[in-house]
């Protein structure tokens, strides 16, 4: 499908830089009570190209969200440089904080919590038109191309959120997501509340969002077979740090991380691949290079 939303304009400037987003050893900490504070980010380095899909995976605490949240500005980075499209953003406040917003969003994991249920679809996507000075036509514009985009009737403006799916409304909150043409999202686990079905069809549908806008993604998983399917490279966090680094393939079916060994162990299997990809993994595990 075509779509006339189009990635965000680029300044000259950026044309030769494929890179659109690089985050360089990043600390994050928070206070702990009674103990010296907890490092959940220690040194984290990590770079989106431009139409690229980065996946993030790692056991629960690992540190996933952590990097999502000092990328929107949403905790206090205390060491290391973030930067997007050639800027620094690391302490990005303010009017540059909100003029980000518009180029960096972000999509849930919950479908349920993440929608607003008093407003129609419609209002829900043309709010944050709306709330940056776009006029009613425009918005009315924007919000149908990204159902277009999403592949959901336009007739869904005029509904409720708590009259669709999980997997609709999954596909709502990736249009809200779209409606301001951003330049990267934020999947923070956008695909784990969802059944394998209803999974497979919203995975599907970011990779054609990808093909259809040139948008980059950050896809924060816990599931390797996930990432497997729609990053392009994908990094392994752990205790804070990232691990492993790699294109996808390799990564998620001959990890050279024990921990990433251990992360494909525990992920389910059902194809020949992937079961050939568990016994190499074991055979690592139990004799080691
Ligand atoms: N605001 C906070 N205050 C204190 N500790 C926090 C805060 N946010 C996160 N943490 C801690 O930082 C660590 C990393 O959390 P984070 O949410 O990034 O992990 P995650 O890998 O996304 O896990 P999950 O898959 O369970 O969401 C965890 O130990 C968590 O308890």
């Amino acid at each position: 499908m075509t779509s006339t939303i189009a990635p965000a304009e680029t300044a000259d400037t950026e044309l030769q830089d494929t890179t659109l987003l690089t985050a360089e050893n990043v600390v994050v900490e928070f206070p702990s009570r009674g103990k010296k504070s907890f490092r959940a980010l220690d040194s984290v380095s990590l770079d989106i190209g431009r139409s690229e899909c980065v996946g993030l995976v790692g056991g629960s605490g690992s540190g996933k969200s952590t990097l999502g949240k000092a990328i929107l500005g949403l905790v206090p980075v205390a060491g290391g440089r973030i930067s997007f499209a050639g800027d620094e953003i690391t302490h990005a406040r303010g009017a540059a904080r909100r003029r980000l917003a518009s180029s960096i969003q972000v999509v849930f994991q919950d479908p349920y919590g993440s929608l607003d249920p008093r407003m129609t679809v419609g209002q829900v996507l043309a709010e944050p038109l709306v709330a940056s000075g776009a006029g009613k036509t425009s918005a009315r514009g924007s919000v149908a191309e990204a159902l277009d985009l999403v592949k959901l009737p336009r007739g869904s403006a005029d509904r409720y959120p708590s009259e669709f799916s999980g997997g609709q409304r999954q596909r709502v909150a990736i249009a809200r997501a779209l409606v301001r043409r951003p330049r990267l999202i934020i999947c923070d686990e956008p695909v784990s509340a969802l059944d394998l079905t209803t999974q497979a069809s919203i995975v599907d549908l970011f990779i054609d969002v990808q093909r259809n806008t040139g948008v980059s993604y950050l896809f924060v998983s816990h599931d390797l077979n996930v990432v497997r399917r729609i990053c392009h490279r994908v990094s392994v966090m752990h205790k804070g740090v990232i691990v492993e680094s790699g294109d996808a393939e390799t990564v998620t079916l001959s990890p050279a991380h024990q921990y990433t060994q251990r992360l494909l162990l525990a992920s389910p299997v059902a194809d020949p691949v992937r079961q050939a990809a568990r016994r190499r993994a074991w055979a690592q595990l139990r004799d080691p290079q």
